[in-house]
């Protein structure tokens, strides 16, 4: 698959990179609700994410987005207590979603395991969840880029790449820590009107390379997520410097 279509936007550094995204997030909002829709919007986990969701908390009075009419979503989640400071939904809402007033009930974070029984039954949940609450297409969907090229928690090589018979599937083993985790699917993922991809520093410049080059799915997950209108990739000048 190659990403022909995609768009690419080059920043300084992580700071201005988080300035763009943020600024570009809150103008996006803006316009669905300016259009009387309330958007679903899709979170990630990861350093530049983190960055990314207190610089949109520092915009967010000047914005005029209401965040109590967003619906909050995640890529994927940590399967691990819901204190842990390895989950993803915990880093978003100290970062941003509690500063901003999202309603708990338009957060839809992941099962913790206080939640579920074991990963399984996590997947299982929210994937119930997406079916019962979710839209048809998220409205905008951001994803971090491991240096592996995985995304939300689709590793390079493992089956759940190729699953396409569900919404959400469980991770275990995986080569980053911690080792269970769930993930939303391919197919669930390209459910996106708007892909977002927000990577930083030279670490990923390899795979942000390849992606966009066209690598294999099985080799670069990344290389196999797109949106159906739009697919952006947010980058510093050291992400990019392999393209
Ligand atoms: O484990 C994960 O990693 C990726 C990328 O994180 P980063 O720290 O390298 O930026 C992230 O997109 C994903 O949500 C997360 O669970």
């Amino acid at each position: 698959m190659f990403q022909n279509d995609a768009r690419v936007e080059v920043h300084e550094d992580a700071a201005a990179l988080s300035t763009a995204v943020a600024g570009e997030l809150l103008s996006r909002i803006a316009d669905h609700q300016a259009a009387g829709d309330v958007p679903h919007v899709v979170l990630t986990g990861g350093t530049i994410a983190e960055t990314i969701h207190r610089e949109v908390a520092r915009l967010t009075p000047e914005s005029g987005v209401d965040w109590g009419a967003v619906e909050v979503w995640f890529g994927d989640e940590r399967y691990v207590a819901p204190d842990s400071p390895d989950r993803n939904a915990g880093q978003a809402r100290a970062a941003f979603l509690d500063a901003v007033g999202v309603p708990a009930h338009r957060v839809h974070a992941m099962p913790s395991t206080a939640d579920a029984d074991d990963v399984d039954a996590a997947a299982d949940a929210y994937e119930a969840e997406l079916h019962e609450r979710g839209p048809v297409a998220f409205d905008i969907l951001m994803l971090g880029v491991g240096p592996d090229g995985h995304v939300a928690s689709l590793f390079p090589g493992f089956d759940q790449i190729d699953v396409t018979d569900r919404t959400t599937v469980a991770v275990t083993g995986s080569p980053k820590p911690p080792p269970e985790r769930v993930s939303l699917t391919l197919p669930r993922l390209n459910k996106s009107t708007a892909v977002w991809f927000l990577v930083s520093g030279e670490g990923k410049a390899e795979a942000v390379g390849r992606a966009l080059g066209g690598a294999d799915v099985h080799e670069i997950p990344a290389a196999g997520v797109t949106g159906r209108d739009e697919t952006i990739w947010f980058l510093d000048r050291a992400s990019a410097s392999a393209l």
